[in-house]
């Protein structure tokens, strides 16, 4: 068994692709089977270097590891057997109309009220006409002849699906320049490197159709791989996600300091049948199953997703995030605002509090008793009990209790109205930070 993930590196991978891509690797760990990552670069004008590099990058983060890697590019010598292949046995044929001359066409057709598929004009061509427009200087390129059939198979999400091939335009598969496009050059990859399972977006349904066609008359067997189409995700306003706008993009999430995780876990169980859970790839995998994703269209939703990521983060060990912390932070740190945070992002201003400067806010009216308090802070060692002893010292001394006991103290040290467990925090800062802020707060 072996399944895919071919993007296109036409700009940053958003959680769209990342979950095709999740679930392709989901579903091979399950089985056992292989994973390859494809980069569809035949398109070389929209292809570009730096968004390979960045998939691989954003793919690696995400933990999805491949088996296998490689670049369209690199075999186009097998597109041109399989195009030499196709031609010889009449399924390629060449074409000259012009997008203009198409265009006129379709119209036409449409006003006749038929649908608007190519005619094949140019397969009515007779040798001599060929001859004639190559005189003329033309060059031509190639669509493939569709059968006069509807193709069927049994989609893993979708359920029994069909596409009816005469209702499509036979497609082009090389351009005039002798390039081949995708959809050729895709069959001819699942077929020889071995792929049997092709999980994909159903922006593809179609092309699937088509694709079956093209790899039965490459000498495929019918059924030789089996379909599932996820449906597309949608941005929270419904609308689509696209490569060209980054807000949803692997990237930004990992800038804004998600855990690689959360997103795994989210988009593996975003629209189906199974909710989220912060699991690790492997629990995902041991019961991943793709007929369990939903038919309809799932919104990605942020709050779902940091929902997640607090989940995540709150119960991870040191070990395992101990890189992403800000330098010299130990585990009591860790252990002591994991439960606080939404994002690794945030992490930063909690290690400015415990171990750095930050200047609290004036509180007012409240310069007395911050001294009071400070005056009666007790000398290290401190540990988990300090703040107990401490604030119960404060609230024999000044009467207060409750909130207006232990706001300002909270908001005189951490410059926060919430946060991590005073208790918890308060051995970290040290008796001299904590001292300071108090006078600072109290002017
Ligand atoms: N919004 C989406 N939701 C889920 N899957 C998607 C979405 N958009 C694309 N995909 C899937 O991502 C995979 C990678 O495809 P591809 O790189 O062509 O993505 P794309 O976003 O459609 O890019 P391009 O705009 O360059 O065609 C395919 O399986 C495709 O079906």
């Amino acid at each position: 068994m072996k399944l895919r993930f071919a993007p296109s590196p036409t700009g940053l991978i958003h959680v769209g692709n990342a979950r095709q891509a999740i679930a392709n690797a989901l579903y091979a760990r399950r089985h056992g089977g292989k994973f390859q990552l494809r980069i569809d670069d035949t398109d070389r004008e929209r292809s570009r270097d730096e968004y390979v590099e960045a998939l691989r990058t954003d793919l690696a983060w995400l933990g999805l590891g491949w088996d296998e890697t490689f670049h369209q590019c690199d075999r186009l010598a097998h597109y041109d057997a399989a195009i030499a292949r196709l031609k010889e046995s009449g399924r390629l044929y060449p074409c000259f109309e012009s997008e203009q001359e198409l265009a006129a066409k379709r119209e036409a057709r449409i006003r006749m009220r038929k649908p608007p598929v190519y005619d094949r004009a140019m397969l009515r061509m007779t040798p001599e006409q060929r001859a004639q427009a190559e005189a003329n200087g033309k060059v031509p390129y190639w669509r493939f002849r569709l059968s006069d059939r509807t193709v069927t198979w049994d989609d893993m999400v979708m359920g029994k699906s069909q596409v009816k091939l005469p209702s499509i335009s036979d497609p082009v598969l090389v351009r005039a320049d002798g390039t081949v496009l995708y959809t050729l050059a895709s069959v001819v990859d699942d077929l020889e490197t071995g792929i049997t399972h092709i999980l994909r977006g159903e922006d593809h349904l179609t092309n699937t159709g088509v694709q079956i066609d093209i790899a039965e008359a490459l000498g495929a067997r019918p059924g030789r791989f089996a379909f599932a189409h996820l449906p597309l995700l949608l941005d929270e306003a419904g609308g689509k996600l696209s490569k060209r706008f980054d807000g949803l993009s692997i990237r930004a999430l990992r800038q804004d300091g998600v855990d690689p995780g959360a997103i795994v876990s989210y988009l593996a169980r975003l629209g189906s049948a199974d909710d989220p859970a912060p699991l690790s790839f492997d629990e995902l995998a041991g019961s991943y199953d793709v007929r369990r994703v939903s038919r309809s269209a799932a919104r990605f939703d942020m709050r779902q997703l940091l929902a997640l990521n607090r989940r995540v983060l709150h119960q991870m060990p040191f070990a395992a995030i101990r890189d992403r912390l800000p330098e010299g932070a130990t585990e009591s740190f860790w252990l002591a605002v994991r439960g606080n945070v939404d994002m690794v992002s945030e992490l930063r201003h909690w290690w400015d509090v415990v171990a750095g400067v930050i200047v609290p806010p004036v509180q007012d009216d409240q310069g007395a008793f911050l001294l009071q308090a400070l005056s009666l802070l007790p000398a290290e060692p401190w540990d988990g009990e300090t703040w107990k002893d401490w604030t119960g010292a404060v609230r024999a001394a000044s009467g207060r209790s409750g909130k207006s006991l232990f706001h300002p103290l909270r908001v005189a040290l951490t410059g926060e109205e919430k946060g991590p467990e005073m208790r918890d925090l308060l051995p970290l800062m040290g008796h001299e930070r904590v001292a300071e802020r108090l006078r600072i707060a109290a002017r």
